[in-house]
This record gives structure tokens, C-alpha cells and sequence, in this order.
């Protein structure tokens, strides 16, 4: 329309002009008027060199809807006008932006079949402090900045830039140093291995009680065969402390295990759904943790252990079905050690008995142990002459449940501090 008046007749022109502008509203109204309030698809397309996520956004942390494959991938959701997604890198929930605006990629559905595409040049932004999620603002109001640092740091560093100096601690190189973390010296010196194990087989043992039995000692000289420690203490809990542990795993959720992949730059770790093990894990945290029975065998571990409970992970309690497994592995990697060294040391908890299957075989020793509720199985991770080196004799593997039902807890000993690390996110997790 503009273009029928001449360049000079301003008037002309003026009143042109805003007959478009009119026109353009009444036609941006038309497209708000038009609602939809049933279910209908909506199609993602990743340009982008990154595995990415597509998060509804539910006004909390978001919910993981689709996986889109780099360079082309796509998928289609069901979905509902005026609904919200996000776009993360794979497995982490690292934003991928528009580098020029620093904004994240996302998307509001206005009608059916919509293509969204997210573009080639997509990255996660040059400024790692972003706020991921819409709930950071609200979780930084409530205090979650100061009692689990290391997640806000990392998920919600723009709302705790002020309590935390977040911008600055995001970066791992100077958020995880031994003085900040205040970590103290390392559980073992070279023969603490040796001198705790004999001490759980000597005769009068102080944990006599709780009926150790060795299945496996250097030069076979405490009994079972020669190898490394392996050491069963066959009454070790209750039935009720075994049932709290179960009901405690149940209350933070059980979800299919998963592996620890590869590292970004703020050092979080991509989770990736494991195929050498199909159970059930769950991390006993908050008010799992806070039962009085589970808190009970954590210090019991304490005692026989003489290792400080801040240097275990929490509880792991796994489920296994039927014909679920664990394939062969080491519970300590030979290289990657990290602040809280090693994994010294596993203390294995049967929380059931098991029909059939379901045993922990040590591959390399022909040594197999049945579950039993309340037996606890221990072996170490590391070497007696040198506790920050890793030995590999201790592969083992769950054998698959053939009849019945597999509980069973973990506590994985660290040689250093694992609690501190963890809380400022600085192992890899950020539980
Ligand atoms: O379930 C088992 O018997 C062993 C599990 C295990 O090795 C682990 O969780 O690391
Ligand atoms: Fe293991």
C-alpha cells in the first residue's frame, strides 16, 4: 500500500501507513483469538552440533519430554497451546542459547503442527551463570543457596550470585580446592587396610557380635582363599533396619540406574542410562537419610569401619527384579580420583533373602556370595601398601535374579572427604 503514493507526498504516505499498522493488529488479535484447547503435535528439529533436550517448562525445574539427535534431529510431541519448552544440552541441564541475544532457546506453542528448529549456530552461552530454571528465583528466596551450594551454584547461579558469589564459584577450578572444601587427611596411610580387616578376623574380635566370616585374606592367612580382603559379617542388622532402608529407598523414588559420562566445563556429568546394569537404584538423601533405623547403620558402619561417615557417599539402596544384573565392574575407577580419592572401601548390605540368583560373584577370585538379609559384605577398592592406588582384583558382578526379589545398600568409602565435595558440587553428581 505504501508503494502507491509517491515518494515524496508525505500525507499520502503517512495515512498509508497506518492503514498497515491497523491492518498488522487486527491480524496479530486474530492469531490471539484463535484458541485451541485441545491436545496436538508439535514438531522439534535440532540443527545444532549438540545432542540436545527438550524440557516442558512446568514452572519448576522442567520435565524432560524428547532426546533430539545433533545435525538433523527430530521428534514430535503431543502438546497444548500456550505450553513452554526449553532446550538443553543432552543429559546436562546446561541452556543452549542464541549467542548474539544470550538468550536461551525456547518456545511458546501457539498452534497445531508448528516446526520449532533449533539452529545450527545453537551453544551454550559464553556466560556459564545462567538461571536454568524457572523456580531459581523462588528456591534462592527459600535458602536452598546455602544448604545444597554446589546444584544452585551450577543450576541456578544468576539467583545466587548475590548470597554465593555464584559467578565466581561456578567455575570448578575455584569452587573445588581442597582449603575452600576444608578437607582433612585421608582415611588410610599404607597398612591401615591390613590392620582394620585383621582386626574384624582376629578371634576376640569387638565385632565378634555381628559374626565375621573371611572368604578371602593375603596369603590365605586369615582364612578363605588367598587374595584380597573379602569379608562377610553374616548378622550385621535387623529385619526392621532392613525393611527402613527399603521403605527409605521407596520414599526418595527408585529409577533405573545410570552411568556417569563425559565432564562439561562446570563439571557436571552427562547421566546415561547404563545397559551393564538394569536394576533400580535410589540415593538415600533427606528424609530417607533421616529415618532413625538408616541413620543407625550408617553409624555402625562408622564404628566398624573407624572411617567418618563424611567420607561415604550416602546410601545407595538398589532393587533388583527378575532377571536383572550388574555386569562385571570395579566400584573404583583406576585413573579418575578426584578430591575425595578412591572408593576404598564397599559395605554391602542384603536387605533380602533371594529365592534364586541375585549373587555377587568376584570374577577374578571364584568367590560368590548369596544374599541373606542382614548380611553385610566388604572388600576393598584400593591397595594395603598404597591406598590412592586402585586394585583390580576386586571386579565383581550381581549375578540376575532368577526367583524372587534383590534389595540390597551400598556405602562407598571414600579415602578423603566425600560429603563437603559433593555438597559444593564437586564430584561429577550433584545428589
Ligand atoms: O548387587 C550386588 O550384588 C552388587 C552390586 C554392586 O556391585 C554395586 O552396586 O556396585
Ligand atoms: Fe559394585
Amino acid at each position: 500500500e505504501e508503494g502507491t503514493c509517491s515518494a515524496a507526498d508525505d500525507e499520502c504516505n503517512a495515512a498509508a501507513h497506518q492503514r498497515t499498522t491497523q491492518q498488522e493488529q487486527q491480524e496479530q488479535q486474530q492469531e490471539k483469538q484463535e484458541t485451541y484447547t485441545h491436545k496436538f503435535p508439535m514438531k522439534f528439529v535440532n540443527k545444532s552440533q549438540y545432542r540436545a533436550d527438550v524440557h516442558w517448562d512446568d514452572g519448576k525445574y522442567g520435565v524432560h519430554m524428547a532426546i533430539l539427535e545433533p545435525n538433523g534431529g527430530e521428534s514430535s510431541l503431543e502438546t497444548y497451546q500456550g505450553h513452554s519448552f526449553f532446550i538443553t544440552r543432552h543429559g546436562v541441564k546446561e541452556g543452549l542459547f542464541d549467542l548474539e541475544t544470550d538468550e536461551q532457546h525456547r518456545v511458546t506453542v501457539k498452534r497445531p503442527n508448528e516446526t520449532y528448529e533449533i539452529p545450527e549456530n545453537a551453544a551454550p552461552s559464553t556466560n556459564p551463570c545462567q538461571d536454568r530454571f524457572s523456580i531459581c528465583k523462588s528456591e534462592a528466596a527459600r535458602g536452598t543457596c546455602s544448604w545444597s551450594p554446589g546444584w544452585m551454584i551450577v543450576h541456578c547461579c544468576k539467583s545466587c550470585d548475590e548470597e554465593l558469589n555464584a559467578s565466581e564459584l561456578i567455575d570448578p577450578n575455584v569452587r573445588c580446592t581442597k582449603e575452600r572444601l576444608n578437607m582433612t587427611e585421608p582415611a588410610w596411610q599404607p597398612g591401615d587396610l591390613n590392620k582394620l580387616f585383621e582386626s574384624w578376623a582376629a578371634k576376640d574380635s569387638d565385632f565378634a557380635q555381628y559374626d565375621p566370616q573371611v572368604l578371602s585374606s593375603p596369603g590365605a592367612e586369615f582364612g578363605g582363599i588367598d587374595g584380597p580382603w573379602v569379608v562377610t559379617f553374616d548378622n550385621f542388622f535387623s529385619e526392621d533396619e532392613a525393611n527402613a532402608l527399603i521403605q527409605g529407598g521407596a520414599k526418595v523414588g527408585f529409577e533405573r540406574s545410570t552411568d556417569q559420562g563425559k565432564m562439561n566445563s562446570l563439571g557436571e556429568r552427562e547421566k546415561v542410562v547404563s545397559t551393564t546394569r538394569t536394576s533400580s537404584n535410589a540415593w538415600c538423601i533427606g528424609a530417607c537419610e533421616r529415618i532413625p533405623q538408616v541413620s543407625r547403620v550408617s553409624h555402625r558402619i562408622e564404628e566398624v569401619t573407624k572411617v567418618p561417615k563424611k567420607n561415604y557417599e550416602s546410601f545407595q539402596i538398589l532393587e533388583y527384579d527378575y532377571n536383572q544384573f550388574y555386569r562385571s565392574h570395579h566400584d573404583s575407577s583406576g585413573s579418575e580420583k578426584g578430591l575425595s580419592g578412591h572408593r576404598i572401601l564397599t559395605f554391602f548390605l542384603y536387605l533380602t533373602d533371594v529365592e534364586e540368583g541375585g549373587e555377587t560373584k568376584f570374577n577374578k577370585l571364584g568367590i560368590q556370595v548369596k544374599p541373606k538379609r542382614g548380611r553385610a559384605l566388604v572388600w576393598p577398592s584400593v591397595k594395603n601398601e598404597d591406598p590412592s592406588t586402585w586394585d583390580p582384583r576386586t571386579f565383581h558382578e550381581a549375578m540376575p535374579v532368577i526367583k524372587g526379589k534383590k534389595y540390597a545398600a551400598n556405602h562407598w568409602i571414600h579415602l578423603n572427604d566425600y560429603e563437603g565435595p559433593n555438597k559444593w558440587g564437586c564430584t561429577g553428581s550433584f545428589s
